[in-house]
């Protein structure tokens, strides 16, 4: 007899693969995947870039010829054999570049070295996936499931659902918008699967069964993606026209330098950074050494505890110049969030 999967049988089985691919995230002893030596690497620079690849796409190139560091370039495969960082400087900016090994199919599973490579893309602010254009475009998709298995969300917002778990009182579904791509029976047997029978659920956008089950596993980071489509010179033009409608992509050739410059401004821009500058008292602002701060933690208090940490402890106000504030400049206290070229004046006590 034919069987045809219900939606509760389609999000139960959903439920055990997600459950099934939490044991790749917690290594296990023996097995495949290496030793992990080399892969401590000490982390510069206010945010880590880490290339992600199969072997020989040109990795190793582009690191080295970005950073002016020396990484092993060669045309056989799995010549980078651990994490080799550079640092390079953009917009007053210190951003380390990790190359890593290339990975191939099942490296999630510990194929290669696999397993130790996505553990440091897990930790990167913003991935490089480098293509090689002479490839097939099937290798994209290997490489976002084997991210993907690890729990790694690439160009994705964390999704807006919030569970909170009760004594009694059975499963509570507040939606805020119409579920288009979720049946209720779905959703009871994901629940059910994880042994959740009360909690207050409130889903606040139109989600996939996945985004259910990536808020309940709980252990997922969103990075942004770069996809960098290397070896242009080897393609027509009437082919890198069609690359470039790929979303997130930047076509490069690594061995000629060309189009770094699109490449760098991309990177900032998914980097998300904010640049303030110091301007002391009665003299013009510092606009060669900005302070770097990260989009998620960018206050006046973040800008005075990055220049020193005793700051704080004479803090009375700040004055702001820029796209932060209605009038320049405005005084600020320290919960005021600092926008991108923002200038900055400490008043002490
Ligand atoms: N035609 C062309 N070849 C390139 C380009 N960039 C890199 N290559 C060549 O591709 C081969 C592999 O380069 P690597 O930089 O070693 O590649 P990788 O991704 O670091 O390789 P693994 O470390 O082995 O994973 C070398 O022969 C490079 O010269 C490019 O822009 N154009
Ligand atoms: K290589
Ligand atoms: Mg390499």
């Amino acid at each position: 007899m034919l069987f045809r999967a219900t939606s509760f049988h389609l999000g139960q089985l959903k439920a055990k693969l997600a459950k099934l691919k939490r044991e790749l995230l917690t290594p296990s002893t023996g097995g495949g995947g290496g030793t992990g030596v080399g892969f401590d690497v000490a982390r510069t620079g206010v945010a880590s870039v880490g290339f992600i690849g199969f072997p020989s796409v040109g990795k190793s190139t582009l690191m080295s010829k970005l950073t002016g560091t020396h990484s092993e370039v060669a045309d056989y495969e799995f010549t980078t054999l651990t994490t080799v960082p550079g640092v390079l400087t953009y917009k007053g900016a210190k951003i380390q570049i990790l190359d890593l090994p290339g990975i191939i199919e099942k490296a999630a599973e510990g194929k290669g070295r696999g397993r130790q490579v996505i553990a440091v893309a897990r930790t990167c602010r913003l991935i490089f996936i480098i293509l090689d254009v002479l490839k097939p475009l099937t290798h994209r998709a290997i490489i976002e499931s084997e991210l993907d298995n690890f729990g790694i969300r690439l160009n994705k917002e964390p999704p807006d659902i919030t569970i909170k778990r009760k004594e009694k009182g059975g499963l509570n579904v507040m939606k805020t918008v119409a579920l288009t791509k979720i049946s209720d029976e779905e959703l009871r047997a994901v629940f059910s699967e994880y042994r959740i029978n009360s909690a207050d659920v409130t889903i606040k956008f139109d989600a996939t069964i996945d985004d259910v089950i990536d808020v309940i596993e709980g252990n997922r980071v969103y990075i942004p993606a770069i996809y960098v489509l290397n070896k242009i010179d080897q393609i027509s033009i009437e082919e890198l026209d069609l690359i470039y409608r790929i979303p997130h992509a930047v076509p490069v050739s690594a061995n000629h330098e060309w189009n770094f410059d699109e490449l760098l401004e991309r990177m900032w821009t998914y980097l998300n950074l904010t640049r303030v500058y110091t301007k002391p008292k009665g003299r013009l602002p510092d606009y060669d050494d900005p302070v770097i701060l990260r989009q998620d933690a960018c206050t006046v208090e973040d800008f005075c505890n990055h220049i020193h940490k005793s700051i704080m402890k004479q803090f009375k106000h700040a004055y702001v110049w820029g796209s932060s504030v209605k009038h320049n400049p405005q005084r600020v206290s320290r919960n005021h969030i600092l926008a991108d070229e923002d200038v900055v004046t400490i008043v002490k006590k």
